[in-house]
Order: structure tokens, then sequence, then C-alpha cells
């Protein structure tokens, strides 16, 4: 757990962080989200101590981080910025290995674990480790950052619009592959974004932040809900707020049984409409789906490809709702 308490910071004149009180789960994702200049950066690398706050205390589970060495601290905080920071002259492995290697790991060591992390971020070790970034894609370079902050088994991972750079299809498989590498994890993941649609895809708690200060920090369903101030009901978007709720909920999740199982692909409604819907997909998806279709119902296939239930309009327009 990450404890912010009364956190303060000032550059000159400017107060980019304003007594800040906030804690961090351990094992989830939190998304500090805010405009540009509301100090979400300078929150972040706080946890760090790239700065250092003027006021306040910081613990990581209990132990306030003023205390403890900074290469210490940092040995246990893995950080990915925007555009990957990767250093453009050393190899891929060499890059991955940079943690490590501070830490006086063996040579066998070091390579075991860049080859595991290159095969589990999807990089042929065989292809990649020895090539240098510049002739990778964007996203690969993406995860060759995160496959470094995670070299050394950190339990903390800090991130600053690590996908700002990605096209959007890339950015939303960057932003799957985080969601199941910290599930598989467990680790601490504190996020920074300007996007509200990002943070309310990856985060299990959203931070609205302005003018150094938090404005509200909460579940998804709540920040969507229960906006508490002006500022974040903008954010949010007024107009937008049904579909974004929609799109925090799975059809897997509101679709019901239908009678008989059948396969993929047969039935009426998917006669009709095509290929049927993943039980993945969000509802928003399935909303956009329906309304395509002209239908008010589609049938869900499981992951096994067997369709056993349908979403329907209903369902959909209940999910919809502001919660009470
Ligand atoms: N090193 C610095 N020197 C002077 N001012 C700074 C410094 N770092 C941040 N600031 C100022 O502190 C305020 C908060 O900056 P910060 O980078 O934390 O905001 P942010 O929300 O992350 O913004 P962005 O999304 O644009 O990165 C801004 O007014 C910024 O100009």
């Amino acid at each position: 757990m990450i404890e912010f308490d009364q956190v303060s910071r000032r550059f000159g004149a400017t107060v980019a962080v304003d007594r800040v009180s906030l804690t961090v789960p351990s094992g989830s994702i939190t998304a500090l989200v805010g405009t540009s200049g509301s100090g979400k950066s300078t929150l972040l690398r706080m946890i760090n101590r790239l700065i250092p706050p003027d006021e306040g205390t910081i613990r990581i589970d209990g132990i306030d981080t003023a205390t403890l060495e900074e290469v210490a601290l940092r040995r246990g905080i893995g950080y990915v910025i925007q555009g990957n920071g990767l250093f453009p002259h050393w190899t891929v492995a060499r890059n991955i290995a940079t943690v490590p290697r501070l830490l006086g790991w063996d040579a066998a060591r070091i390579e075991a674990r860049v080859r595991e992390l290159l095969e589990r971020f999807g990089l042929d070790p065989a292809v990649y480790a020895n090539k240098l970034p510049h002739a990778l894609s964007g996203g690969q370079q993406q995860r060759v950052g995160v496959a470094r902050a995670l070299a050394a088994e950190p339990e903390i991972l800090l991130m600053d619009e690590p996908f700002g750079a990605l096209d959007p299809i890339i950015r939303a498989r960057a932003q799957d592959d985080l969601l199941a590498l910290q599930r598989r994890l467990g680790i601490t993941v504190v996020i920074v974004t300007h996007d509200m649609d990002e943070a309310l895809r990856l985060g299990d708690q959203i931070v609205v932040m302005d003018h150094g200060r938090v404005l509200q920090a909460g579940a998804p369903e709540q920040i969507l809900a229960r906006p508490a101030v002006d500022f974040v009901r903008q954010l949010v978007g007024d107009a937008d707020r049904a579909l974004r709720l929609l799109a925090l909920t799975r059809v897997g999740e509101a679709a019901e049984t239908v009678g008989s199982t059948e396969p993929a692909g047969s039935g009426e409604a998917a006669g009709r409409a095509g290929a049927p819907l993943s039980s993945a997909a969000t509802l928003r998806d399935a909303m956009g789906a329906l309304l395509w279709h002209g239908v008010e119902t589609l049938p869900v296939a499981d992951d096994d490809g067997v369709v056993r239930r349908r979403i329907s309009l209903p369902a959909i327009l209940t999910r919809a709702r502001r919660p009470q």
C-alpha cells in the first residue's frame, strides 16, 4: 500500500502538488487523471523520490520513504515513461538488463531473466534480443520499456503516459496486456494519463487531479455515477457517461442463457446479424452491434466458441442507468 499524507511540492511560485492525501491499495491499478499541469507526474515521481516532496509523508507498506536509501527504494519500483525511454545505442537485451546489472546479478541470471521477459512479452529472444530499439515498432518498443521496468521483479510499477505515443489499435492491445500482466503478477500499478477512457478501462481506482489537488478518488463506477464536483462531471462527459458505464461491463456478465445449445454462427439472430458477440466484448460494443444490425438481441459465444447465451437491449439499458 502506498499512502500520501498531506504531501506538497512547489516549483518556485508554482504549487505542483497541494496537500494530497491518498491511499493506493496494493495489488491493483490506480489511474491518475487530469488536465495538463494538474500535478499527476509530480505526484507519481514523488513515489520513487525522483522528485522529493517539500512537505508531508509518503509511506510504502507503512515505511516512510524519506527514511530509505534512494537506491533501495527504487529497486522495488519499476518506472515506465512515454515514448519508452530506451537507450537508443543499447540492444534490447542490454536495455532490459539495466537494473539487474546495477544490482550486480551474475551474467547467467541476467540472460535467463531477459529471455523470460522477452518471451512473456511475445518477442522471440532469437530475433529481438540483439536488435537496437529503432529496429522495433512503437508497440514493441513500448513492451521492451515495460519489460525493462519489470526486470528486477518490482512490486510497484509507475507508468507516466506509457501508451501516449501509440496508435489507437496498438494502444488498446497494450492496455489489455497491462491488465493481464497486473492480474497475473499482482503488482501495484500507478499510471498517469490524461485520457479518461484509458483511466476508466485500466483503473481499479481513479484519482482525478486539478491544480495539484485530488478532487475525487474512487472506483470507476463511482466516478461516473457520482462525480464529486463540476470539474469531474465535465471530465467524464455528461453525454458520454452512460456509454462509458457500459464500457466497464463485459457482455458475459449481462448475457442471458438461451434454451438450447447451438454452435457459433447459427441461430436466427446470428443468421441475420453475422458472427456472434464474444463474451469478452464490452456492453458498449454490444450496443453498437445491436444498433448496427437493427436487432434487439444478439447471440453470445463463450470462450470455447459455443453460443449458449444472448445479449438483449433491455439487459443493456438496465446497466446504462445511473447506479443507485
Ligand atoms: N521541474 C519543474 N520545474 C518547474 N516547474 C515544474 C517542474 N515540473 C513540473 N512543474 C510544474 O508543476 C505543475 C505540475 O506539473 P506536472 O508535470 O506534475 O503536471 P501533469 O499533470 O503531469 O501535466 P502533464 O500531463 O502536462 O505532464 C505544472 O505547472 C508544471 O509546469
